[in-house]
């Protein structure tokens, strides 16, 4: 079905940019969250998963409709760890209950991209709620236990190319992976809630050793203490994919544009934006202080 955005009755890009103040707010004042990362690396991985349900065989999933609010979507093993941010943007639709969970999922990622010095992604607003029945199945999110071959095949439901790909998994720089969530661990200490090119630069850099987690998976460790799950080392397995690893481990500014793009490619798969929706360029915290 098509998904048509229709803007808030009666709001303007100041009344988001008053939505994306107080995320950016509330991510400075509860700075405690995972040892002091802080909220915004479970954000932008929020928004990327309400989006990642898209398929564009049939139009379904993706974050038109907000169905993350649901149980079901909720709830789907995929999303082990997602309760944090849902939580955290609960008093942020009770301030502003006039604003779409589509549009306020991907506003939390958009926000804390730009608050972690990421690059400024345009972003339209008009997604509208859709009924629970409209929730998509579990399991359309990807397996961290996988190849190149399988990220390459996973994204085509998307239409990504494999640059877009490439970047977009470049936001493994941010924050860290949870055994509790998904059988993961680690990066240990070195997780960072500054968005920059240094996946690639790892990926490149260190010297990796396959080790088997506690929970049965695979991981490649470094000895200073970086990690990356096997979809993340395919990407410099693959030669077309290795291509752009070293292009983004070389030039952080192509990176972060790349970055913005696919990203925002991303938040908006699967949307008609009619005429006249207006594009925001949010001004980060620091930019209103004067
Ligand atoms: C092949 C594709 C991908 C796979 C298999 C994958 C898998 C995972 C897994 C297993 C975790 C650890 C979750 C936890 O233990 O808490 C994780 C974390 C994360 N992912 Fe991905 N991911 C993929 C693509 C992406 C994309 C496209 C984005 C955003 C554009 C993204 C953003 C993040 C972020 C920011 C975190 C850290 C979350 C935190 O610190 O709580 N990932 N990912
Ligand atoms: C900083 C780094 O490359 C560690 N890292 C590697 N893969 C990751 C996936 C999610 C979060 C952090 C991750």
């Amino acid at each position: 079905a098509l998904r048509v955005a229709e803007v808030e009755k009666g709001k303007t890009p100041e009344d988001f940019q008053q939505v994306y103040n107080a995320i950016a707010k509330k991510i400075i004042d509860d700075d405690e969250y995972d040892n002091y990362i802080g909220y915004g690396p479970v954000l932008v991985r929020l928004s990327w998963h309400s989006a990642g349900t898209f398929d564009k065989n049939d139009n379904s999933g993706g974050s038109y409709g907000g169905t993350y609010r649901f149980p079901k979507e909720t709830n789907d093993p995929s999303n082990k760890g997602l309760q944090n941010a849902k939580a955290f943007l609960e008093p942020i639709y009770e301030q502003f209950p006039w604003i779409s969970h589509g549009d306020l999922y991907t506003l939390g990622g958009v926000t804390a991209l730009q608050e972690m010095q990421g690059p400024k992604v345009p972003w339209r607003p008009g997604r509208v709620d859709l009924p629970e029945s409209a929730t998509p199945e579990n399991g359309r999110l990807p397996d961290a236990e996988n190849g190149a071959d399988y990220v390459r095949n996973f994204f085509k439901r998307f239409g990504f190319t494999d640059q877009e790909v490439v970047a977009l998994i470049g936001a493994h720089a941010l924050g860290k992976t949870h055994m509790a969530n998904s059988g993961y661990e680690g990066p240990w200490g070195a997780a960072t809630n500054t968005f920059s090119n240094e996946f690639f630069v790892n990926l490149l850099n260190e010297q990796w050793k396959k080790e088997k987690t506690e929970a049965g998976n695979s991981q490649y460790n470094s000895p200073s203490g970086f990690m990356m799950m096997p979809t993340d080392f395919a990407l410099k397995e693959d030669n077309t994919y290795l291509k752009y690893v070293k292009k983004y481990a070389e030039n952080q500014d192509v990176f972060f544009e790349d970055f913005k793009n696919a990203y925002k490619k991303l938040l908006e798969n699967g949307i008609e934006f009619p005429e006249g929706t207006p594009t925001i360029v949010f001004k980060t915290l620091d930019e209103q202080e004067q």
